[in-house]
């Protein structure tokens, strides 16, 4: 029997792009074709051969190409998004809607002609009202266009968590509800250390402290950059969430999904709880929430809708 590679395309040869291709082709998760605008093709294929060349040596077997042609990404099993600008000290991620939002639905357009049956995993920011975006543009059903946040959101978390305590982050679980800005949810009661619940391992204060950390976690990479947002962490998750896809993993990650009644949201795109697998999101998790925990994800999902006005 012969087994053919899968073909994961990434759209935007930037920071998070870049990155996220080699660690797909680091976990020989396919062949790998990353995409630009014609302007950039040539750095872009200069990184697609400079990591092809990292191959001998880490011993990975996964072709990467660099190039502006999307015939060239045609029947991707997956296509993840990272075209579009990042932010700058100052700037919130909301700022970046207009721009974004016209480089997502050029990027969307080409990708779903090229690989209609194809899953879509949305990177750009405001990435709530982006993935909206690539679900309208795409025509795609639901579970085929999906946002990531909340694996980057609970992984800050889970990073803090495990330096207050000393611990291996191996250990630490979290869980972070709503959309991607400052005021998503982190669920201190779903989130444990070694089955242990965080609650009776660390001070309310503490907590309290590591929530807010959380939730300002992107605002402190862009402040020690200076000149862009996070990489590395967004790429981690991004290669998280294909591999739960490309080998039906049934992974239980939150991801940006397209509520129709689940927690009593309609017609918007915010991090929830799924299950990721062959089919993108297999099933979206309903947690019970206190009220204070409603009060918390319906200021959260006040914020998406406003960026969602703004949309054209
Ligand atoms: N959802 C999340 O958790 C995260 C979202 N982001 C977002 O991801 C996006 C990308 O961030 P970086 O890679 O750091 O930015 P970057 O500026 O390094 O790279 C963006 C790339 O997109 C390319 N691009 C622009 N228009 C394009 C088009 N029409 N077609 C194809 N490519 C196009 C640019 O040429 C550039 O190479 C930003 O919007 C950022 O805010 C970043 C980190 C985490
Ligand atoms: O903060 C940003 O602009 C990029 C991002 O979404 C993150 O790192 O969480």
């Amino acid at each position: 029997m012969t087994m053919k590679r899968k073909k994961i395309s990434v759209i935007g040869s930037g920071f998070t792009g870049a990155t996220t291709a080699f660690f797909l082709a680091q976990k020989e998760l396919g062949d790998v074709v990353l995409v630009d605008i014609p302007q950039m093709e040539s750095p872009t294929k200069g990184k697609a051969l400079d990591m092809l060349e990292a191959a001998p040596v880490q011993g990975f077997d996964a072709n990467i190409t660099g190039t502006s042609n999307y015939e060239d990404t045609k029947d991707s099993d997956i296509v993840i998004i990272t075209a579009g600008i990042a932010r700058k000290p100052g700037m919130s991620r909301d700022d970046l809607v207009q721009t974004n939002q016209k480089i997502m639905k050029m990027v969307t357009a080409e990708v779903a002609k090229y690989s209609p049956n194809t899953i879509i995993i949305v990177l750009t920011n405001p990435v709530d009202a982006m993935t909206y975006t690539a679900y309208k543009e795409s025509g795609f059903p639901k579970e085929r266009v999906i946002g990531q946040s909340g694996v980057l959101d609970s992984a800050r978390f889970r990073t803090f968590v495990a330096q207050e305590l000393n611990m291996s982050v191996k250990d630490i679980t979290g869980f972070v509800l709503g959309g991607h800005g400052d005021d998503m949810v982190p669920l201190v009661r779903y989130s444990h250390a070694g089955g242990i619940p965080l609650e009776t391992l660390i001070p309310k204060e503490r907590l309290a402290e590591i929530v807010d950390r959380t939730r300002k976690g992107g605002a402190e990479i862009v402040n020690l950059l200076g000149n862009g947002s996070a990489y590395y962490a967004p790429a981690a998750s991004l290669v998280e969430m294909a591999e739960a896809i490309l080998k039906d993993q049934r992974r239980v990650l939150p991801s940006i999904a397209f509520l129709e009644g689940e927690y009593g949201l309609h017609g918007i795109y915010l991090g929830v709880p799924t299950i990721l697998g062959a089919g993108g999101i297999e099933k979206i998790i309903e947690l019970d929430l206190t009220e204070a925990e409603k009060v918390e994800l319906n200021k959260s999902v006040e914020s998406v809708k406003k960026v969602m006005k703004i949309l054209a």
